[in-house]
């Protein structure tokens, strides 16, 4: 294999010796650019012409950190350099005790292992709109090149605490008050200024300091047990299923407690452990699967150039249209958000106002960008504005006829090239489309609820759509910060698909004795956000029961067809707008256990014919986590089978933004084979036989159960074994 990346080293005149990072895109630190920077820092060390050095990134960034695609290869390895050989070794030994001054200039970003390095020079010069930040704790890992300990020398305890522990960077403006920073300045002076800093500490102007051994900042021993204490116990809290950021507490503490260099040596030690965690593994595979749903085979590979989309168009100003209206001029596009008379066009266009208007109270929009943001937004009764719109959002009612006639309407009205998009979640493309001769242009853009705060964007295709279209869409999405999922056109697409036999396990459950607030509670505390329970009440019932229709006529054989929640819509409670679900709502949407909800359930055993089984009324917590989520990865092996999603990593990125599975678990192929194919079609198949169709394990599952493969194998290689 070649070499990933290098550093190049180049004396000036004045002598000052100029590193530089190089390894595109982001100058990640990987073993190569790591020994390189080794090298160069003891060559310069030892260079007569050389009495300064100056640290920094080719191409405007200074470093993402350390090379995550290295991790795979440490966890598997058996020749693994030793424990702080980079952080004691490279970073603090011959960066940090250097008998030259180094400063580092950083542009871009200074994120993870990038920063680290940084805080080892003797000084930091960066642009006002650099990244700085530790954001290993996404990755399940803490920092292992001296940042636990560097960090709180240089911001104070409760900052750099705050910092690691939410993963946020800052820019380079607050790192200056921070004191992480010592100089701002632009891009075109960074280096020439960083150049002079360096002789300037060489010459006794400004001060020479070790970060490690800076002591002024750090708060004093009594008071820093105290804010660690109260910072456990919230992280404790926050992440009860995580080790991780406990860790980085303790390895923190270590360092304040025993001095900084036992504090090295404490974070060497863990960062191993955790490198090799499940957690870890299922984080690095979401921040590469997240980046990899943007790469779509036969589409994103034909070098197909997004066109300039400038203009869209949203039908619909309910709680989807708006959303998705927020979501695009938030992001700089001009919109017309089309309505049937006033009142629905000012309620639509005030619900806008209020989405941006809590971003000005969080302090997230300033008032000006606020004016700015509105002023993109225009109102509509008619389609004449549709003339020069670049992509039209349909978001009106479930209605197929009512959607045929808009889309008809709209092939009259938009100029040619327009891309025609439905936000449907479950009526076929296919059938919406069907009035018209656009078919090459019609799409899915399926947006999670509220559109303007979820991270997933769903994109549908059908056999028609053109590669152009889908590119186009992409690109949008990029642009308005959604991670996109490329999917076919089936009852339900990936998400809700996948989704839907999450609420029909657990009404199954229910009806044969298990209790409808435990199962919420496991859960949740397996790591969904909310337990099928709590999220139909959010649903709202006449949703549940409208697509649960659609799924019934799909794919009868393995729905299961539950009168609960129908048999409490007849009696007016339908979730939570009506104050009454499956729990009883207060007015802050809090909610409680519900004790007449038992006659409901009772009456729905009746229609089912089915009475309590002493078994599934004593289920243990890894049973009903098994029986809820094992049908789910069922249906998400159909999608796989049926092509309507390209790879697994897809379905797994769709359950974390789609749905909230925790990401710490991977995502829900994944987790599915850590399991292991074998166990998951074992006990599906002792469940169908116990209790019926629902359970049956699908041919996906079964062919990769025999020959041992896992589900997130490419379907060519599961066929191929056959
Ligand atoms: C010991 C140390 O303490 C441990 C560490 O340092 S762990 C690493 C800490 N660093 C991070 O977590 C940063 C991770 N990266 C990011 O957040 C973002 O990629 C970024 C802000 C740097 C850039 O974002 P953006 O410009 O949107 O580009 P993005 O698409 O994310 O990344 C560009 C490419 O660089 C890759 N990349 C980004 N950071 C990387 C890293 N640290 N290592 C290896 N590859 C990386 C991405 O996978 C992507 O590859 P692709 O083009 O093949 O898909």
């Amino acid at each position: 294999m070649g070499r990933k990346g290098h550093t190049v080293i180049d004396v000036g005149p004045d002598g000052v010796a100029i590193i530089t990072i190089v390894n595109p895109p982001v100058n990640s630190l990987s073993f190569d650019v790591l020994r390189s920077l080794k090298e160069s820092f003891d060559q310069a060390l030892q260079r007569d012409d050389v009495k300064a050095i100056v640290v920094t990134g080719a191409k405007g960034r200074f470093s993402g950190g350390f090379d995550i695609t290295a991790f795979g290869g440490l966890q598997e390895t058996e020749e693994r350099p030793k424990p702080g050989w980079i952080s004691v070794e490279i970073i603090t030994d011959t960066i940090e005790a250097a008998k030259k001054p180094s400063v580092a200039a950083i542009d871009g970003l200074a994120l993870g292992g990038g920063l680290e390095v940084a805080m080892a020079c003797t000084a930091r010069i960066s642009t006002p709109t650099a990244q700085l930040g530790l954001p290993e704790l996404q990755l399940g890992i803490i920092p292992g090149f001296g940042g636990t300990q560097r960090l709180p020398r240089l911001v104070g305890l409760t900052k750099g605490l705050e910092m690691i522990l939410t993963s946020k960077p800052v820019k380079g403006k607050e790192a200056f008050s921070l004191g992480l920073v010592d100089g701002l300045v632009s891009s075109a002076e960074l280096v020439n200024t960083a150049r002079q800093w360096a002789l300037d500490i060489l010459n006794y102007r400004r001060p020479w300091v070790a970060s490690l051994y800076k002591t002024d900042k750090i708060e004093p021993l009594g008071e820093a047990r105290e804010i660690l204490k109260f910072v456990r116990d919230q992280t404790r809290k926050r992440a009860p299923n995580l080790q991780h950021p406990l860790v980085c507490i303790d390895v923190i503490e270590a360092g304040i407690v025993a001095g900084p260099r036992a504090g090295l040596w404490k974070e060497a030690e863990a960062f191993e452990g955790l490198l090799v965690s499940d957690t870890c593994k299922s984080l690095v595979h979401i921040f590469f699967a997240q980046r990899g749903t943007s790469k779509v085979p036969g589409v994103t590979d034909r070098g197909l150039v997004p066109r300039h989309v400038k203009k869209v168009a949203i039908l619909g100003g309910g709680l989807m249209g708006s959303g998705i209206a927020t979501a695009l001029i938030l992001s700089n596009y001009t919109v017309i958000l089309k309505e049937v008379n006033d009142k629905f066009l000012d309620a639509g266009i005030n619900r806008i106002k209020g989405n941006l208007q809590s971003r000005v109270k969080k302090g997230r929009l300033t008032q000006e960008n606020f004016e700015k943001t509105m002023s993109l937004l225009k109102g509509a009764l008619d389609y004449e504005g549709f003339r020069d719109v670049d992509m039209v959002i349909e978001a009106v009612i479930e209605n197929v006829s009512l959607k045929q006639q808009i889309f008809a309407d709209l092939e009259k009205y938009c100029p040619p090239h327009c891309i025609l998009a439905s936000n449907t979640s479950t009526i076929d493309l296919n059938l919406i489309g069907e009035k018209t001769k656009s078919k090459d242009r019609i799409i899915g853009a399926h947006f999670f609820s509220p559109a303007h705060v979820m991270p997933l964007l769903e994109i549908v295709r059908t056999k028609q759509t053109s590669p152009q279209v889908i590119v186009d869409l992409l690109d949008v999405s990029k642009k308005i910060k959604k991670t996109p999922v490329v999917v076919g056109n089936c009852t339900g697409f990936a998400v809700n698909r996948m989704f839907f036999p999450y609420t029909q396990a657990a009404l199954l459950l229910v009806e044969r004795g298990a209790d409808v607030y435990q199962i919420d509670k496991v859960i949740t505390k397996f790591g969904m956000p909310m337990g099928p329970f709590r999220l139909a009440d959010l649903v709202g019932f006449g949703v549940a029961i409208a697509t649960g229709m659609q799924f019934v006529q799909n794919f009868p054989e393995r729905t299961y067809k539950s009168m609960l929640i129908p048999l409490m819509q007849e009696d007016k409670r339908a979730g939570e707008t009506t104050r009454k679900g499956f729990y009883l709502y207060d007015g802050k949407r809090k909610a409680s256990p519900d004790p007449e909800l038992k006659n409901y359930i009772e009456k729905a055993r009746n229609f089912a014919g089915v009475s309590v089984d002493p078994k599934v009324a004593k289920l243990q917590e890894k049973d009903i986590i098994e029986m809820i989520f094992f049908p789910v990865v069922n249906e998400a092996c159909r999608v796989l089978d049926e092509g309507i999603a390209v790879k697994a990593a897809d379905l797994d990125i769709s359950a974390v933004m789609g749905m909230g599975f925790p990401p710490y678990r991977g995502g829900i192929i994944f987790w599915a084979d850590s399991l292991g194919s074998k166990y998951i079609y074992s006990r599906l198949e002792k469940w169908s036989e116990l209790y019926g169709e629902f359970f049956k394990p699908c041919a996906y599952l079964a062919a990769r159960a025999a020959r041992g493969i896992p589900l997130s194998a490419s379907v060519e290689q599961g066929k191929s074994r056959l």
